[in-house]
Order: C-alpha cells, then structure tokens, then sequence
C-alpha cells in the first residue's frame, strides 16, 4: 500500500513539468497564436505532399471521414511485413506467461520488453516504410515524426483499464495509430474500437483538456447515439487499422475470450504540439538511432523528429507511460 502510494507521488511529481507545460501551451493567447502559426505550416507545406496510389487515397479519405480505416498486409504491399509479423508473433507468444504474471499484479498497461523490440529492429523499420510516411504526411497535412513501435499485450481479464477506457491520445492535434494484429482477432479477443464522431472540444479554440470518455459523457459530448457510429476492428491476422487516436475516442475493447498481441505503430506531426507526452514506445532515443542506418534521409528525420523540437520544449522531461 506504502509502495503504491509513493509510486503515485513519484509519478505525480515526475509528471509536474509536462503538465504545467500542458497548461501554459492551453493559455488563451499562446494557443490561439499556435493555432494560427500550425494553419501556416499546412498551407507552406500543401504543395509539398506526396502522391498516393488508389489505397493510400482510399485510407486518407476513410480516415477523414471516419477517423479510422481497416486493412491488410496483403493489400498494403510492405516487402517483409509478414516476417514482422511472425517474429512479433513469437515475441508476443513467449512474453504471454510474464503478462499474465503482471496482470494479475495489478499492472494496467502490458507491453513486450521494448528491448525486444531493439533486437529485432526490423519491427521498427517496417514503421518507417516509405509507403506508410506517405499516407501519415498526406493525412497529417506534415512531415511525419515518427514515434515508435510497441507490441501491445492485452489479458483477456475483461477489465477496463488503462487503454481499454475509451479515450483520446494526446500527442498531438491529429495523430495516426497504425495497429497490426499478430494473430485473429474476434468480438471476445479485445479489438480495437473507434467512435467516429468529431469531439466539439480539444482544438485551438478550446484549448486541449484530456480525460477518459464514460457513456454519459460520451453522450453529451457526441450525441445521445454515438453507438451507431462506433467501430469494433475484429479481423484477421495482419490485419491493419489505420486511426486517428488524436481526434477520435477509441480503446482496446476489454477482452474476455483470449488475450491479444498487436503491434501499434505511431505517428504524429513533426513537430508535434505537445513533445512532453510523446515517447511512449519506451525505446530509448539512442536505441532509435541505432535501429535508422542506412535508412533515408526522411525516414531518418522522422525518427530523429526530437531534434525539430524548440530546444525550450526539449528541456521538460516526458510524461510517464
Ligand atoms: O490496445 C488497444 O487496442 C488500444 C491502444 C491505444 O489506445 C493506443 O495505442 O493509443
Ligand atoms: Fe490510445
């Protein structure tokens, strides 16, 4: 009890700095001016974006509409995807013993070691494939930052908790979730789930305010309806959802049927408007470094996106996990 109290203080006061950040950044002037200087950057940058192909368009335009789009390895055409897969597959499998170890201990959010992640840098990599930067940007309206690859693992305790608590991610103004699923996905197997309805506050008007969405809220902030415009990406494996986590309510349906293991890529603009809650992958920014040899110079960049971040914003410390 001791232990768990002074684990909250130490988070409390270690979150201190970003969420004083967080406030200042909302204060009524700086945002509006953020908000003015951000619609520059997407005009400057309008001509700049690249071309898709009919998929990429389709999943732009899906994401637009509907804030998430579902599909495939195969359709996607990503060389090594499915030996990604495999591996992360693996991963997964021999971590499952040690996730339910931690569930039942009380931790809310599981994920594989990252480090295994760094030995198998390929799983990095195939976030930063061309093609993928190329719908993040189109969609974004920016250059991507890219922040990672986590290999999510979800107990199947039917608990909601942490991510499965419907809510908005808070990187960013818009923010993209790439999540592949490792192994089938049912109704009972925790699919991730999206509400595809605009929330009428968090932007530059309002400032960004975050918090967990429960039914009533739900109700009042997206209409009494929301349900019909909800969701829930069962597929199969290599299934791939595409999201915008930033601007739509999802969450990890709580699984009750088996566990689940997908790997959750992410991205957001570069710069992002909130650098102190990014980083959320626990891949350290050398082991980043490491993982980008030989890469391009913009698959580079957006890995090393920190570096585009003012050097005031890069002095405040990141929000704990
Ligand atoms: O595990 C899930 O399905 C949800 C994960 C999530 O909310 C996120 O990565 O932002
Ligand atoms: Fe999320």
């Amino acid at each position: 009890m001791t232990t768990l109290i002074s684990k909250g203080r130490a988070r409390w006061l270690r979150d201190l700095p970003s969420r004083a950040a967080l406030a200042l950044l909302n204060e009524r002037r700086l945002r509006l001016w953020l908000g003015k200087r951000h619609e520059a950057a997407l005009q400057r940058h309008a001509p700049d974006l690249p071309d898709l192909d009919p998929l990429g368009n389709h999943i732009v335009e899906t994401l637009n509409s509907k804030g998430v789009c579902i599909t495939n390895l195969d359709d996607l055409r990503i060389p090594g995807a499915h030996d990604v897969v495999e591996s992360a597959w693996r991963l997964s499998s021999d971590f499952a013993p040690q996730a339910r170890t931690l569930a039942k201990g009380g931790q809310q959010f599981i994920i594989v070691p990252p480090a295994e992640i760094v030995r198998h840098p390929q799983i990095f990599r195939l976030g930063l494939h061309e093609r993928l930067l190329d719908i993040v940007e189109s969609y974004l309206g920016l250059p991507a930052a890219y922040d990672g690859a986590a290999i999510n693992y979800t107990v199947a305790d039917g608990l909601e908790i942490a991510t499965r608590k419907w809510h908005r991610d808070r990187e960013d103004r818009r923010m993209l979730k790439v999540a592949v699923y490792l192994h089938d996905v049912d109704d009972e197997g925790g699919p991730f789930e999206c509400i595809a309805r605009k929330d009428p506050v968090r932007n530059d008007i309002d400032g960004y305010h975050y918090e967990f969405g429960y039914d009533a809220m739900l109700k009042q902030r997206l209409g009494a309806d929301y349900a019909n415009d909800l969701t829930s990406c069962t597929g199969r494996k290599g299934t791939v959802v595409f999201c915008d986590t930033a601007r739509f309510f999802h969450r990890g349906k709580p699984p009750t049927g088996r566990d689940r293991a997908a790997i959750f890529y992410s991205y957001f603009a570069n710069p992002p408007r909130h650098p102190f809650l990014c980083e959320r992958s626990g891949i350290s920014r050398d082991e980043a470094l490491g993982m980008i040899e030989g890469l391009s110079f913009r698959q580079r960049r957006a890995a090393l996106w920190r570096r585009e971040v003012p050097p005031i914003m890069r002095l405040i410390p990141s929000a704990s996990v």
